[in-house]
C-alpha cells in the first residue's frame, strides 16, 4: 500500500505507510483492551498495546517491546487479526496480531489509564479508537473459539 500526497512545495511524495502494530492479547477467551492516556484528543479511547514499527526493527519485535514497555509482560506473537487498517489519510496503517503472554507475566498499566480483559460479548462495551474497530469485528470469532477451548 503506497500513498501520494502533495507536500507543501507542492511535489508529490510517494512514501510507505508508517506501520502501527497492535497486540491481540488473549487469555482463556478474552481479549486485553488498554485505554488511552494520551494525547488529550483519544484519551479514554481504547486500543491495543502496540505502536509505531522503528526504522529497521521488525514487526514482531516491534509488538515485544512495546508489550514489554506498555504492560511489562513477555509476549508471543500469533496470526494477524483482520486486515491493514488506513490511518491519517494513508500515511500509516494498523495491523494487528494475535498474542499470548508468556511465563505466567501479569500486564500492568504503566502507560495506559486502564486495562481490561473483553470476552466476545463485551468487546462492544469499550470506546475503541475508530481504526480498531474492524479488527473487533476479525477478533470476535477467535474469542469464541478461544473460550471454547
Ligand atoms: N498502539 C496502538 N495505536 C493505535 C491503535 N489504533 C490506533 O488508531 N492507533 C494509533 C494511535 C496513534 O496515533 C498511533 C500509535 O501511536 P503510539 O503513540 O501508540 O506509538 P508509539 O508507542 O510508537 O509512540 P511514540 O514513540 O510515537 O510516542 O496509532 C491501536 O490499537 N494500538
Amino acid at each position: 500500500m503506497r500513498t501520494e500526497w502533495t507536500s507543501g512545495n507542492g511535489q508529490t511524495e510517494r512514501r510507505e505507510p508508517k506501520v502501527v502494530v497492535g497486540a491481540a492479547i488473549i487469555v482463556d477467551g478474552r481479549v486485553l483492551a488498554c485505554a488511552r492516556s494520551a494525547p488529550p484528543e483519544v484519551a479514554g479511547r481504547w486500543e491495543f498495546p502496540g505502536g509505531k514499527v522503528e526504522p529497521g526493527e521488525g514487526e514482531v519485535a516491534a509488538l515485544v517491546r512495546e508489550c514489554a514497555e506498555e504492560l511489562g509482560v513477555r509476549v508471543e506473537i500469533g496470526a494477524r487479526v483482520g486486515r491493514d487498517v488506513r490511518m491519517a489519510h494513508g500515511r500509516s496503517v494498523l495491523r494487528v496480531y494475535a498474542a499470548r503472554l508468556l511465563h505466567g507475566d501479569q500486564p500492568q498499566a504503566l502507560e495506559h489509564s486502564e486495562l481490561r480483559w473483553l470476552s466476545a460479548a463485551e468487546l462492544d462495551s469499550v470506546h475503541w479508537l475508530p481504526a480498531d474497530e474492524p479488527v473487533v469485528v476479525a477478533l470476535r470469532p477467535l474469542l469464541a473459539d478461544d473460550a471454547t477451548g
